[in-house]
Formats: C-alpha cells, structure tokens, sequence
C-alpha cells in the first residue's frame, strides 16, 4: 500500500467518503444471437438495487493503485478496483495514485454484479476526485473493457439493455421490494455462456413485450441443471411469490409489492438460506450521492 496523504487537507471533496457500488437483477434476459468473438448478444432488463458494496478512496504520495483491504481469493492486481482505476490512468495520462477500500457485501458469482459495479464506481469517482473530466459516454467504453456488465452501472439508470449489454435505454420500473436468495454455489459466466445446450435464438422483443409479461432468462434452465442449489432455491422462493434467475446466476429473485409481503418471504426463507431483502430504483445511488 502507498503512503497515504495525511486526510486533514482531502477529505472535504470525497476522499475517504464511502461510496456505493449497487447490485442489479436482470429481470429478464434474451440470448437472441452470437458475435464472431463469441460473445452473446442479448436483450436484457437491468434493474439497479438498493443493496450496495461501499468503497472508499484515499489518496496516496506516490501514483501506485493498491488495496486496503484484498478480497480473500481475488489478487489484487485481478481486482476490478484496481484494473479499473490502472485504465482509467492509462487512458487519461493521470499520474495520481490511489488506495482504495472495499466493504464487500454483495455475493461474488451471484449474477448481481458486484465486481463489475466495483469497477464502474470506481471509475466514475476516481474521474471526480482526480479531476479528469471524462464523459460518461467515455467512461462506460472504458468500462466495457473491463466486463459487459460494467457499462450499465457507470449510465446509472435502469435500463433495457441489447447488444453484450452496452446498448442502454434508460427505463422507469416500479421500485418494488425485492428477496434474493444466494445458493451456496458460484456460478461461473463463461462456463454457463460456453453450455451446449444453451438457447442462443431467442426472438428479439420489444421493451413492450416486457412489461406485458414475457420475463423469461435463456440461462435459467441450464443453470438450474448444473447447479442443484440454484433449481432447489427457485423452488423456495417460488413458494411466496414468482422466482427468476439474474443474469447467469447464482442467485435467484422475487418481486414483492409491499414491504410487509418480502419481509414473510425473508424472514422464513432466511433460516435456511442466505436471503437479502432490498428494494429496486431506477437511478442508481452512485448518482444521487455525486448529484
Ligand atoms: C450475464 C450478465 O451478467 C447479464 O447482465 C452479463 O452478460 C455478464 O457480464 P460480465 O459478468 O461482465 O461478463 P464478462 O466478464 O464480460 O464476460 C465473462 C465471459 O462470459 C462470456 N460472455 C459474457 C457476456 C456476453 N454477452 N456474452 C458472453 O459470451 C464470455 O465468454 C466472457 O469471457
Ligand atoms: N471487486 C471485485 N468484487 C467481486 N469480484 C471481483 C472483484 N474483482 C474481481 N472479481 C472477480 O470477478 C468474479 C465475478 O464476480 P462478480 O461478483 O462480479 O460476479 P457476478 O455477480 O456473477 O457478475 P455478473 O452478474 O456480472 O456475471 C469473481 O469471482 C472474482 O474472481
């Protein structure tokens, strides 16, 4: 780690603050065809989440990007935080340096994004604290460099989502409560998008069909044949209201429309599982604590 600057003269402008890093769900997702780099282009509903990661930034006297704190399990250099902030460096020139800390809270493996949020936040507030004055349109191409699932949480709205997921729409969803439960298993993306028997020829929607009802995920059945916990957590779920699979898994969720209704469903499905209940936004908290 970097000699950290004294926090007297920086903390004022969001130094040292903690920032979010929100979840999404993918409340529906299209495998409607392939790239020729193998990449799958898909229609897809982000929604953003209250349930955060919090990251803190903290200046350092020399231009190194360390970590206060590594994940277990994640080298430091693998980080997203930190591949994230070297790109953004890389891109702009800038010889500041960073240490950053990282309350992780969101499941790694789970489909809600977290890493890729990690990296998103920290691009856009080391672009404010370092002063860079990038876009965000700029920032969400360097974010894409990183994962497809990082242009999203740098446009910070709820969006619909073509082509990997960098084509974005904002769109306005009601903010209703939310349970997720996390099976105790990681599911690995690449290995789900490599499956054999995935559907890879969806009919392309409207954002219309959605909210009429068509909300199914293309990964959904073979995730749940691979990984037993996942099949068995719908099933938990699915008993108090309509469970899906986000994104590629892990974790499967359901909508709920009062607080009351999510808070049953949590209370029972969280002595056996781990369970978070939460609440869905269309702008994300990253946003509202800049703005
Ligand atoms: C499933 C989603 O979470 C839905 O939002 C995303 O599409 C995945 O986004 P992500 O986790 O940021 O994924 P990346 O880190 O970019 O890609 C991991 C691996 O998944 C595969 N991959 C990913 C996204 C995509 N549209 N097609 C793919 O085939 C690629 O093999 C890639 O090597
Ligand atoms: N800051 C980070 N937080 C979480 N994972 C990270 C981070 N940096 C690197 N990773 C790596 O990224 C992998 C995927 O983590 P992530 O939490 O983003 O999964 P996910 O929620 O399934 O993502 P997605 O929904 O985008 O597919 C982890 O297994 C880990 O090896």
């Amino acid at each position: 780690m970097g000699n950290l600057v004294s926090e007297v003269n920086s903390l004022a402008d969001g130094w040292g603050k903690k920032w979010p890093a929100p979840a999404k769900l993918n409340l529906m997702l299209r495998i409607i065809g392939r790239r020729p780099d193998g990449y799958h282009l898909l229609q897809t509903v982000f929604q953003m989440l209250e349930l955060c990661d919090w990251l803190s930034f903290y200046p350092v006297e020399d231009e190194g990007v360390s970590l206060k704190n590594p994940i277990p399990g994640v080298p430091e250099q693998d980080d997203l935080t930190v591949r994230a902030a070297k790109l953004l460096k890389k891109h702009t020139g800038c010889h500041q340096g960073v240490c950053i800390e990282i309350e992780k809270i969101l499941p790694m493996g789970g489909g809600l994004g977290g890493g890729s949020s990690d990296a998103a936040t920290t691009l856009v507030v080391l672009n404010h604290l370092w002063e860079l004055g990038l876009s965000v349109d700029e920032l969400m191409l360097l974010g894409l460099e990183l994962g497809a699932d990082v242009p999203v949480f740098v446009f910070g709205y709820s969006a619909w989502g073509e082509g990997v997921g960098e084509r974005l729409t904002a769109i306005s969803l009601p903010e209703q409560w939310v349970v997720i439960v996390k099976p105790e298993c990681h599911v690995n993306t690449k290995e789900i998008f490599c499956a054999e028997g995935l559907t890879r020829d969806s009919k392309p929607i409207k954002i219309a069909d959605f909210i009429a009802g068509d909300d199914r995920n293309d990964c959904a059945q073979v995730v749940s044949k691979i990984y037993q916990p996942v099949e068995d957590a719908l099933k938990a779920l699915s008993f108090y209201a309509e469970a899906r699979l986000t994104g590629t898994g892990a974790c499967v969720f359901a909508q709920f429309g009062s607080k009351e209704a999510a808070e049953v469903a949590f209370n029972a499905l969280s002595l056996d599982w781990q369970v978070f209940l939460t609440k869905g936004l269309n702008r994300s908290p990253l946003y509202r604590m800049l703005e």
